[in-house]
C-alpha cells in the first residue's frame, strides 16, 4: 500500500505573492501539479494549500489576527472568498487531470480558540481516502472562541492532520529549495536542538502567518511527536512524490 501523504502547495507556489492585492493565480503551475499528481495517483492524498494573494492582503486589511468584532467582520467573509476562490480553481484543475479532488473548507468545520485549533471532525477526511478522492484544504479564516475569528495557516492544517490521522509521509513545497543558511546554502536536517542556529525568517511577501518562521514552528512541533516531513521547492514535486532526493530539507525529531 503507498503512504499516505499530505501535501501542501505553499501559497507562494500557486498564486503571484509578490502581487500583492492582485489575487492572481499561477494557473499554469497549477496545472504542472495537477499532472504530476496524476502520475501518482495510487498515493492516498491529502492536498492543502496556502493562500498567497488570495487571502493575505484580505486577512491584513481587515486585521484578522488582532481579533474580530462587529466593527471587522465583514473581513471574516471577504478573507474565506478570496482563499475558497482560490480552492475552487485548485479542485477543477485537479479534476481536469482527472483526479478526484474536492474542496474541504475549514471555515466551515473547525473553530479555534486563541488561533490553534481546537475542534474540529476529520471523520470524512479518512473516509474520503479510503474512496481514493483527495480532500483539498486550505488556510482559511476560522470562527475563534477567543478572538472572535483568526486565521489558520495552511501550516497549521499540515500538524493537525497529520497528529490527527495516520500519515506516512508530509511535504510542504515551496518556492525556495528548503530553509536556507545565512549563505544560502540548503539545511538538509533540521532539528529542535540547532533551529536557534539558523536565521529563518517571515515571508518577503503580505504574510499573515509568519512566512518561514510560521512554518518551521508548526514542523517542529509534529517533529517534537515523532513525525518527520520535508520542504522542498515545487520543481522537485515528482522527486518527492517518488521518494528520490529532492535537495531539500528534512525536518526531524531530535533523538534520531
Ligand atoms: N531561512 C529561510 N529559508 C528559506 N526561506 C526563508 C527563510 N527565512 C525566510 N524565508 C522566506 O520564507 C518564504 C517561504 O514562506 P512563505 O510563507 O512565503 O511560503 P508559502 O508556504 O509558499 O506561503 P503561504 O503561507 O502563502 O502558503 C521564502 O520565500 C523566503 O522569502
Ligand atoms: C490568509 C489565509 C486566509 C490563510 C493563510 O494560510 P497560509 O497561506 O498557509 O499561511
Amino acid at each position: 500500500m503507498p503512504d499516505r501523504t499530505i501535501l501542501k502547495l505553499g501559497g507562494s507556489v500557486i498564486t503571484h505573492k509578490a502581487g500583492g492585492d492582485t489575487g492572481t493565480v499561477r494557473e499554469d503551475v497549477l496545472r504542472e501539479v495537477a499532472k504530476a499528481l496524476r502520475e501518482y495517483s495510487d498515493i492516498p492524498l491529502i492536498l492543502i494549500h496556502g493562500a498567497g494573494s488570495c487571502g493575505h492582503p484580505q486577512a491584513k486589511r481587515y486585521r484578522i489576527q488582532e481579533g474580530v468584532s462587529k466593527n471587522n467582520r465583514v473581513g471574516i467573509y471577504e478573507t474565506h472568498l478570496a482563499v475558497s476562490s482560490l480552492n475552487e480553481l485548485v479542485v477543477r484543475t485537479l479534476r481536469n487531470e482527472g483526479l478526484e479532488a474536492i474542496s474541504v473548507h475549514p471555515f466551515q468545520g473547525m473553530v479555534a480558540s486563541g488561533g490553534e485549533l481546537s475542534g474540529y471532525c476529520l471523520d470524512h477526511i479518512n473516509l474520503m481516502l479510503d474512496l481514493g478522492m483527495v480532500p483539498v484544504l486550505h488556510g482559511d479564516v476560522v470562527m475563534d472562541t477567543m478572538k472572535g475569528a483568526c486565521i489558520v495557516s495552511g501550516d497549521q492544517l499540515v500538524r493537525v492532520l497529520a497528529e490527527k490521522l495516520s500519515i506516512d509521509r508530509i511535504g510542504l513545497a515551496t518556492d525556495v529549495a528548503g530553509v536556507l543558511d545565512v549563505d544560502g546554502t540548503v539545511v538538509r536536517e533540521l532539528r529542535r536542538n540547532m533551529a536557534h542556529t539558523i536565521r529563518i525568517g517571515g515571508s518577503g511577501h503580505v504574510d499573515v502567518t509568519g512566512g518561514m518562521q510560521g512554518k518551521i514552528t508548526e514542523l517542529l512541533r509534529l517533529a517534537d511527536r515523532g513525525i518527520e516531513s520535508e520542504i522542498f521547492h515545487i520543481s522537485k514535486l515528482r522527486e518527492f512524490l517518488s521518494g528520490t532526493n529532492h535537495g531539500g530539507t528534512r525536518i526531524k525529531p531530535e533523538a534520531e
